[in-house]
This record gives C-alpha cells, sequence and structure tokens, in this order.
C-alpha cells in the first residue's frame, strides 16, 4: 500500500518535528480562497502551513484555522505554522511576528523565518515592502554583498526566542552557503533549525543541500513544480514515474524531497489537487538519482526575485556577483 506523505515528520536540530508536506500559501488572485484551500487541506490530513506576512493571506488563514478550531477537526498544537519575516520589517521582527499572529489568531507559531538574508529600507511597519528611490532601485539598508544587517535581524529572531513564547523555532530562508557561513559563525544561542529554499529537479543544488544537512539545517523545498506554470511537471522523467507508481506528477515532485528527508511545501488552487496529492510513491534510489540528474546540465532557477541578486546563489539570472561568492 502506498504511504502516505501526511503521515511522514522530520526532526529539528532542537528536537521538534516538522511535518513533510505543507500547504503553500503564495496568494491566488484572490487571496479569500487561502480560506477554503487551507479548510481542504488540514481535512485531507496536511498538518503544516507556510505563509509569511508578505504574502498578505494570513486573515483567511487565520479564518480557516478559526473554523478548523470550532468544528474541533484539529486542535492547535497538531498543526505546525510557518511565517516569516520580510525583509522591509528588519528592524522590529517581533512587530511583524505580532502582525501575523493576529491576523492567524494564533499566540504562537511554531517556526519563524527570516524570509531573505537581506535588509530593505522600510519603516516601523514594514512598509512599503519594497522601497525604491526616484530612479526605481531598491533602497537597501546594507549593501545586499557585504552588509552584515541580516544577521542583526536574524539575532532579533534569536532574542524572540529568549524572550517571548511567541515562537517554537526560528530559521532562515533563502540563505546561500556563503550568507549561511557567516551567519552560524554569528549565531548567539539559537541555530536557525530551517532553511528554506527553491528546490526541484530543474535546480539541482546539492552542495547548498549538504552544507545544510552537515550543520543541522534542515531543508524545506519551497516551488516544488517550478512555480506558476508548473515547468517541472512537464519533465518526461516525472510523467513516466507517476505512470509506473499510478500516481500524480505533483505526488512524483514532493515525493522527489520527502524520500530525500526535506519538507515541501506544495501550492494550488486547484481544491481537487490539494486533496489529492498525499500519496508517497516509493520512488527507488536509482529514480532519485535520475531524478537530481535532470537539471545539472542546465540549472533553472524561478524565483529570481531582485533582492536575491548578490547573494552568492548559483545561477541567480542575470547576477554576476554570485560567481565570486564561493
Ligand atoms: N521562502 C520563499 O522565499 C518562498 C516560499 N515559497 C513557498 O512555497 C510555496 C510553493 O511555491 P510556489 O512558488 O507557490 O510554487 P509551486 O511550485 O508549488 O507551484 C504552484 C503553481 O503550480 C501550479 N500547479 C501545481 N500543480 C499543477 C498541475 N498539476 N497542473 C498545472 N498547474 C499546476 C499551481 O496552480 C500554481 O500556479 C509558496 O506558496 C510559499 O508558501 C514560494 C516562493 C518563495
Ligand atoms: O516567498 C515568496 O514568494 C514570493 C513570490 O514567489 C517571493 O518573492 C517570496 O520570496
Amino acid at each position: 500500500m502506498t504511504q502516505l506523505a501526511t503521515d511522514v515528520d522530520f526532526v529539528l536540530s532542537n528536537g521538534k518535528t516538522i511535518p513533510a508536506l505543507g500547504l503553500g500559501t503564495v496568494p491566488p488572485e484572490d487571496p479569500h480562497e487561502l480560506k477554503e484551500q487551507v479548510i481542504t487541506a488540514v481535512k485531507a490530513g496536511y498538518r503544516h502551513i507556510d505563509t509569511a506576512w508578505y504574502y498578505g493571506t494570513e486573515e483567511y488563514i487565520g479564518q480557516a484555522l478559526k473554523q478548523l478550531f470550532e468544528e474541533g477537526i484539529v486542535k492547535r498544537e497538531d498543526l505546525f505554522i510557518t511565517t516569516k519575516v520580510w525583509p522591509s520589517f528588519w528592524r522590529n521582527p517581533e512587530k511583524s511576528l505580532d502582525k501575523s499572529l493576529a491576523d492567524l489568531g494564533l499566540d504562537y507559531v511554531d517556526l519563524f523565518l527570516q524570509h531573505w538574508p537581506v535588509v530593505l529600507h522600510g519603516d516601523e511597519n514594514g512598509l512599503p515592502p519594497q522601497p525604491r528611490d526616484k530612479d526605481g532601485k531598491l533602497i537597501y539598508d546594507d549593501d545586499p554583498v557585504s552588509g552584515i544587517k541580516y544577521i542583526d535581524a536574524y539575532h532579533s529572531l534569536e532574542d524572540i526566542m529568549d524572550n517571548t513564547s511567541k515562537v517554537k523555532s526560528i530559521g532562515v530562508s533563502n540563505y546561500s552557503i556563503p550568507k549561511l557561513r557567516k551567519l552560524l559563525a554569528a549565531v548567539r544561542k539559537h541555530k536557525p533549525v530551517v532553511n528554506q529554499i527553491e528546490y526541484h529537479p530543474l535546480l539541482p543544488q546539492q552542495d547548498l543541500v549538504k552544507y545544510c544537512y552537515d550543520n543541522g539545517v534542515h531543508i524545506s523545498a519551497y516551488s516544488p513544480v517550478g512555480s506558476n506554470g508548473a515547468p517541472v511537471l512537464k519533465l518526461q522523467l516525472i510523467n513516466e514515474l507517476a505512470s509506473k507508481y499510478d500516481v500524480s506528477v505533483n505526488e512524483i515532485a514532493n515525493a522527489y524531497h520527502i524520500l530525500q528527508g526535506r519538507s515541501v511545501l506544495p501550492r494550488s488552487s486547484n481544491l481537487e489537487r490539494i486533496k489529492s496529492i498525499i500519496r508517497l510513491p516509493n520512488l527507488t534510489t536509482e529514480e532519485l538519482n535520475a531524478l537530481y540528474q535532470i537539471g545539472v546540465e542546465s540549472p533553472t532557477r524561478y524565483i529570481n526575485d531582485e533582492w536575491g541578486y548578490g547573494l552568492g546563489f548559483k545561477w541567480w539570472k542575470g547576477d554576476t556577483l554570485s560567481k565570486d561568492f564561493d
């Protein structure tokens, strides 16, 4: 019988567990849809929701949670909820967290992530999320290449761990090896337990994954089908494996991560799909390796946000700086 992805958990370096399958919540055109998506996912067995202040979807997720708790479908402690602090909110991550908690209707999150290792010039409410000068250039509070204020921002997450009960664990997102190396050397007490990164067969980056595992940092894979347009699902091997195991292409894309110890964060506006992509086909080591090899020749990154330039990631579109990093 096929195992269920919703039954798998991983243990983080601080001893807490993270469910392998998490629902992504980047907003669809109508963010109200998130309420029904979350209810559908939790009823189908998902216990992990990935969100962020930046997504603007937390109030709809909050409405879903309220209903699920009131109906007795799940209790708060059954769920693993992640939120993130955006770079423009770096001066006061606790305020960002408070806003997220209020919208979610919760008094703690299971995981609070630094969304990107950069700091942008927002006001005390993190606004605007993308501050720009008169020429349209992003305004950073430090040099994205050499500055280290992003480490100060991480230290504020450590303070939240020490001084409040609002978060169970802290971690990072979009950290490259060079940034992570700098951060790990500067951690005061609470190492990041997670690095949430883009990862799928078209973007193999085993060096970063290995570096994280060697340092006890769990990988959560975002954009598992390559984000909008789902390019990963068009791959021949993904389709062949889906036929062989009699599962959907999404389930192959998820299994690629879960079977190798990574949590995965698929998103879909299609409620039927949300419900049905929970089986975990038992791919062989050879098949997992073959999926990895697909992107080795010409890796493609689909999340190429402007603030990601210069972070030391390989294959960042148009980024010449990253070549000098590792
Ligand atoms: N930490 C970070 O910076 C980031 C985190 N994330 C998190 O990861 C989650 C997932 O990543 P996403 O980029 O949202 O992308 P994804 O890779 O899950 O792709 C979602 C897109 O693929 C489409 N899709 C899925 N299955 C399909 C199918 N069978 N046929 C046709 N289309 C299909 C969906 O309709 C949607 O447009 C996000 O919602 C968010 O929670 C995403 C991006 C960045
Ligand atoms: O988490 C995130 O989602 C958006 C859109 O994919 C991206 O900019 C951000 O890092």
